[in-house]
């Protein structure tokens, strides 16, 4: 059994609890951190096996520590479990692309850092094609306007997605500067961006769409070894619009490749 804790329980990290909490083979969820405590007390309380509420330093006790809150908090949870070696699940994808001496803080401590694919599809074929020349990255993602409320660019550049009538295109850039105006939107840009040719040259196109009922990611490659573009329509949570419900199924999926005697894709 390894030992799992979770840093988060929003949208991703509850769904991810309370899947371990009925049991995921060769897994056991022993903590749990988030900012307000007392919720996340009443959140685990009913669990068959609760586990400890501690502080997000502690969460680094288990062997798995997956983090699952918002990007100014990644720090926090990802820096003592790197420290102690752990595998860290990385869930804010951007945060980690800005903050990438962790990578070598992981390499000296032994520790590992996985960015499971989320809300994305086909980075097993990003990371194959940049083992050889890729030419281009490009990631165009259409979300309904209340999923992207509140990013920080649309505040400084004073777009407001009020009454949107029709899609609009709400930022064009690199995909550092699109973690940066977006953390709480674009970590599968950043996980993009990661898996094949890096943020400077991962082009990212953002759009605001009132007729959109689907946060609609699609990629496309060219590379030496292959051309291929993949869409993803994936459903926004009922607890966060901003994040899909594939997520917390993508890291499951991802926890489970850490041990799993068979494993398919890369
Ligand atoms: N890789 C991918 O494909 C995707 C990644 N994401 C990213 O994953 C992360 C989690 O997303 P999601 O679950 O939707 O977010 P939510 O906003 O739904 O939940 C975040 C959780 O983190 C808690 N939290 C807030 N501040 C802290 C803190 N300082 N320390 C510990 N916990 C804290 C919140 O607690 P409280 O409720 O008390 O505020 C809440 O429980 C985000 O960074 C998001 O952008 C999202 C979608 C897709
Ligand atoms: O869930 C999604 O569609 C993607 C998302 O929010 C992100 O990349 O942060």
């Amino acid at each position: 059994m390894k030992t799992v804790a979770i840093g988060g329980l929003g949208a991703i990290g509850l769904e991810l609890a309370r899947a371990l909490d009925r049991g995921v083979e060769g897994f056991r969820l022993i903590a749990v951190a988030s900012r307000d405590t007392e919720k996340a007390r009443a959140a685990v309380a009913g669990f068959r096996a609760p586990p400890r509420v501690v502080p997000v330093e502690a969460l680094a006790e288990a062997e798995i520590v997956i983090e699952a809150a918002p990007a100014a908090a990644f720090a926090a949870i990802a820096r003592p479990a790197i420290a102690a070696g752990r595998v860290l699940l990385a869930c804010s994808g951007g945060a980690l692309m800005r903050q990438m001496e962790l990578v070598e803080e992981a390499e000296a401590s032994g520790a590992r850092i996985i960015v499971p694919t989320g809300a994305l599809v086909g980075l097993d074929a990003v990371r194959a094609a940049a083992y050889g020349r890729v030419d281009s990255v490009v990631i165009e993602t259409r979300k309904p306007p209340r999923g992207l409320a509140g990013a920080p660019y649309l505040e400084r550049n004073g777009i407001s997605l009020d009454g949107l009538a029709e899609a609009k295109l709400v930022f064009q850039g690199n995909a550092l500067e699109a973690a940066e105006g977006f953390p709480a939107n674009v970590n599968v840009a950043a996980a993009l961006a990661m898996a094949g040719i890096g943020p400077q040259r991962t082009e990212v196109r953002l759009w605001a769409d009132p007729a959109a009922e689907r946060n609609i990611h699609t990629i496309r490659v060219e590379a030496e070894a292959a051309r291929f573009s993949m869409t993803i329509e994936g459903m926004p949570s009922p607890d966060n619009p901003r994040t899909g419900r594939m997520t917390p199924l993508s890291v499951l999926a991802c926890l489970r490749g850490l041990t799993e005697t068979l494993k398919i894709g890369s």
